[in-house]
């Protein structure tokens, strides 16, 4: 790739794609000053070569629409092997809410800018994110060009007192995204799941949902035991307790999702709900079942995928997850034919791209030009009897070349701005949380 001009970061110029493969065949792509598709045709297009501030010689590179993910808890990245290898329940309220205790505004800033750096280097342009210091994440992710969807981890644990701090919360994210103007930023509501938000919370952060129009994003039976706690404590399957709180829309996103029965699936299909699978994080914290991928696709919800936090995972590369998922899907369900390569495919394009409103998901014209370029000259696309197989079974993040998220560069030949000071600062950072901990003992 030729373009060696710094300026290529910037964003607001045009910017001529040549010698990519787009949907399959060799052209290029032309995207305008308003970071929109203007045209994408077969051969190099001399026309618009003049009309280009940036051309970008894609040598033979895939052109494919940016990834989404669509659920992480982005500044976990400093939470990186803090605690490994144990149970669900132990493993948050042993480890990781205590040191989340101590987090500051600046620690979810850090973490975030870290997390960005590598979801940009494995192909993801947006991601749904749910935490703490959510004014933090946002700067973040405006300073790094990417698009989310932010919302702050809404827990009450039935305790009024708790519920009112969380509403405030929510409420003080709400303007203050709104305050930012970014399009490439939305706020989302966040009941972190059915076991820590009361009836009452999970009915206001569907409330504010609606009012606002606004995702709301959420984790869903996760693991067996909280399937059954829930219905010990409700008398109602987790599905239908979110029915009965009106949490269930066509702009919630769930997480996990792992343990629905098919009434429930039937249910997030009637509602035109998000599931986000997270195979990494569901193995690692070994739930004991995967999604129910086909039932939830054929009841008519839309599949898409997620990382889920980095102390879970432990990284936020989408095309490793991407492969575990249509790998898991298969072991899991006994079947070689469920989850096949174009359909993963989707579920990274433009099922994410949908379940976060962030336009199409396809390379065409008048999209938002979110692309990425994944290099051919590399082992792992050689041969390339078909670009969608090789993305899903075979290219690692190290394929990937060039990234590109509203028309804005943010990575190219492999090189991100900025990267080395953002994961300097990050390391220290998470030192520092550890430290701040362990002195308050
Ligand atoms: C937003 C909140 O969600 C927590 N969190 C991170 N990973 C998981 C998971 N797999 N299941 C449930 N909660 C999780 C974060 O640690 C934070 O406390
Ligand atoms: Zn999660």
């Amino acid at each position: 790739m030729t373009n060696e001009d710094p300026d290529i970061f910037g964003g607001g110029s045009s910017v001529l794609l040549v010698n990519v493969i787009v949907n399959g065949k060799k052209g290029s792509i032309y995207i305008d000053e308003s970071g929109k598709i203007g045209e994408t045709c077969e051969g190099t297009n001399a026309g618009l070569k003049s009309e280009a501030e940036f051309i970008i010689d894609g040598n033979g590179a895939i052109a494919t629409p940016g990834f989404t993910n669509t659920h992480t808890h982005a500044a976990m990245s400093l939470l990186r092997g803090y605690a490994d290898d144990m149970h669900l329940q132990q493993w948050l309220s042993e480890k990781i809410w205590p040191l989340e205790a101590h987090l500051t505004g600046e620690d979810v800033y850090r973490g975030t800018e870290l997390a960005c750096i590598e979801m940009i280097r494995s192909g993801t342009i947006a991601f749904n994110d749910m935490y703490f210091f959510m004014d933090q994440a946002a700067k973040a992710v405006d300073e790094m060009g990417m698009k989310a969807v932010l919302c702050h981890g809404f827990i009450d644990f039935g305790d009024e007192a708790k519920r009112e701090s969380e509403i405030k919360a929510t409420e003080a994210l709400y303007s203050h995204v709104k305050g930012m103007n970014n399009p490439r930023i939305k706020m989302a509501t966040g009941p972190h799941a059915p076991y820590t938000v009361s009836r009452e919370g999970l009915t206001w952060c569907s409330e504010f949902s609606k009012e606002k129009d606004v995702h709301l994003h959420i984790h869903l039976s996760e693991t067996e035991t909280e399937v059954k706690e829930c219905i010990e404590q409700h008398g109602k399957k987790p599905a239908e307790l979110l029915e009965e709180c009106g949490c269930l829309t066509n702009k919630t996103i769930a997480a996990h999702c792992c343990w629905l029965d098919d009434a429930e699936c039937e249910l997030l299909g009637k509602y035109g709900v998000s599931p986000s699978h997270n195979p990494a994080s569901n193995m690692k914290l070994a739930g004991g079942r995967a999604m129910p991928y086909q039932k939830l696709l054929d009841a008519g919800a839309n599949p898409t995928l997620g990382t889920d936090g980095c102390s879970s995972n432990n990284n936020l590369d989408i095309l490793e997850e991407v492969k575990f998922a249509a790998l898991l899907q298969k072991f899991f369900w006994n079947s070689d034919t469920v989850l096949p390569a174009n359909e993963a495919y989707d579920m990274i394009t433009s099922a994410g791209a949908k379940a976060l409103g962030f336009g199409p998901g396809r390379i065409e014209k008048g999209a938002p030009a979110d692309i990425v370029l994944i290099r051919t000259d590399v082992a792992c696309n050689t041969p390339l009897y078909n670009p969608v197989s090789n993305i899903i079974y075979s290219c690692g993040s190290n394929a990937v070349d060039t990234v590109i998220c509203d028309g804005r560069v943010l990575m190219h030949e492999n090189t991100i701005p900025g990267e080395e000071e953002i994961l300097k600062k990050a390391s220290e950072t998470a030192f520092d949380l550890v430290r701040r901990k362990e002195d308050a003992g």
